[in-house]
C-alpha cells in the first residue's frame, strides 16, 4: 500500500458513525454518498481525506480522461465508444479510486469543464477541457463546506448526480461524458443550511460532535502531536490496521452482490417509513441498500433486523418530512415499537 503524508483513517479517535458511513460508500458506491454535519474541528475533513488510503484498485481505459470502466460498455465516453467500435477492444490500465476535492470557491466552468467554441467552429470538431466532474467519475467527490456552495454549482451537481453524466452546452455545441461519483459533503450547520434538493440526494447522513470524554480528548491530542512530529513513523504504527481495513473493504465489495434480504424485513422497512412519515420512497430504498452493505461489511450474506435498525440511523434522519427551516428529527420510539413487533 502506498502511503502519503495523510493522517491515517484508523488513527481517528471515535467518530464511529462517520467512519462507518464513509466505509459503506466505498463498499457500495451506489449508496448515494454521505453528508457529514458537525461543529468545527471534529475530524470531518481529516476522515474524508484519510479515506484515500483505503480505496480499492480499479481498472480504467488507458489514457481516458474520464477513467471509463472497460467492463461497462453503457457508461463509456464518446472517445472510448469510438475506440471500441474501431478496435473491437479497449486497452486497460490499473488505477486506484481517488478522493477528488471540489473547492467551495470553484467556478461552474472549473466544475463542468470548458468547450472551446472557436476551435469547434474552425476545425469542425469538439475540444473539451475536462473539469472536476471528469476527475470525479468513478471516484469520491468531496465538497467541504457544501452548504456554502454557489447555487449554479449545486444545480450542476444535482444534474450530474441524478443522470450520472455531465452535459456541457455552449452556443449550440454540446459535450457529454460519464460522471458517476460518490458525493461526500461536510458542513458546519452553524454556518448555514444546505439546499433541501441537495440534502435529499445524499444516501446517508451523520452528525459528529467533539468528544466529551477527557481521556479520548487527550488521545486526540497525543495522536495529532505524534503525527506532526514524525508522520512516517506515525503512518508505520497504523500500517497494519490500515491494510486490514482496506482488505476488509475489498472482501465486502466481493461479498456484496451475494447478500440477500427476506421479504419480512422489506415489510419492516416499509412500516418504518410509513410510521416516520418520510417523503417518497427513496428513504426505504436507501435503508435497504445500507442494510445490505452493512451485512457485507460484517462478512454476512443475509441481512438481519439489527442491520435494518443501524441502516435507519444513517439513511432516515435527513429524509424526515419537515416544515421549512426545521431539522428532521427521528422519533426512535416509533421505530423501536416496530422492531418490538418483529
Ligand atoms: N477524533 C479525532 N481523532 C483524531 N484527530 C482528531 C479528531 N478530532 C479532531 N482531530 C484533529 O483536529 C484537527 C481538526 O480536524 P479537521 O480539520 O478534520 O476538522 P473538521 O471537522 O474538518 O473541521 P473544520 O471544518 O474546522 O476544518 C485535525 O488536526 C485532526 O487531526
Amino acid at each position: 500500500m502506498r502511503h502519503s503524508a495523510i493522517y491515517p483513517f484508523t488513527a481517528i479517535v471515535g467518530q464511529e458513525d462517520m467512519k462507518l458511513a464513509l466505509i459503506l460508500n466505498v463498499i457500495n458506491p451506489s449508496l448515494g454518498g454521505v453528508l457529514i454535519k458537525g461543529e468545527k474541528g471534529t475530524a470531518k475533513s481529516t476522515a474524508v481525506r484519510a479515506l484515500a488510503d483505503l480505496l480499492p484498485a480499479m481498472e480504467t481505459v488507458k489514457d481516458c480522461k474520464f477513467h471509463c470502466d472497460p467492463q461497462d460498455n453503457n457508461q463509456l465516453c464518446g472517445i472510448c465508444q469510438e475506440s471500441l467500435a474501431s478496435h473491437k477492444q479497449l486497452v486497460v490500465q490499473a488505477a486506484k479510486m481517488r478522493v477528488v476535492e471540489l473547492p467551495v470557491s470553484a467556478t461552474e466552468d472549473r466544475v463542468v469543464g470548458t468547450l472551446d467554441i472557436e476551435y469547434a467552429i474552425k476545425h469542425g470538431e469538439k475540444k473539451f477541457e475536462p473539469g472536476i466532474l471528469a476527475q470525479a467519475n468513478r471516484n469520491i467527490l468531496y465538497v467541504d463546506e457544501i452548504n456554502l456552495l454557489d447555487d449554479h454549482v449545486v444545480d450542476v451537481l444535482l444534474d450530474a448526480a441524478a443522470m450520472g453524466v455531465n452535459r456541457v452546452e455552449r452556443e449550440g455545441v454540446s459535450y457529454v461524458h460519464p460522471a458517476r461519483f460518490v458525493l461526500v459533503g461536510t458542513m458546519n450547520p452553524e454556518e448555514g443550511d444546505i439546499r433541501p434538493q441537495l440534502l435529499d440526494r445524499f444516501g446517508l447522513s451523520v452528525i459528529v460532535s467533539g468528544e466529551h470524554d477527557p481521556d479520548k480528548r487527550v488521545e486526540v491530542i497525543k495522536r495529532r502531536l505524534a503525527y506532526e512530529a514524525n508522520p512516517d513513523k506515525f503512518l508505520q504504527l497504523y500500517q497494519e490496521e490500515q491494510e486490514t481495513l482496506a482488505q476488509q473493504i475489498i472482501q465486502a465489495r466481493q461479498l456484496f452482490p451475494t447478500v440477500s434480504i427476506e421479504d419480512e424485513l422489506l415489510t419492516l422497512v416499509a412500516k418504518i417509513a410509513i410510521a416516520l412519515e418520510v417523503d417518497g420512497h427513496r428513504a426505504d430504498i436507501a435503508v435497504i441498500k445500507t442494510a445490505l452493505t452493512l451485512a457485507a461489511f460484517a462478512g454476512r450474506i443475509t441481512v438481519t433486523s439489527s442491520d435494518i435498525q443501524e441502516a435507519a440511523r444513517f439513511a432516515l434522519p435527513h429524509r424526515m418530512r419537515r416544515r421549512p427551516f426545521e431539522e428532521g428529527i427521528l422519533d426512535w420510539k416509533k421505530v423501536e415499537a416496530l422492531f418490538g413487533d418483529q
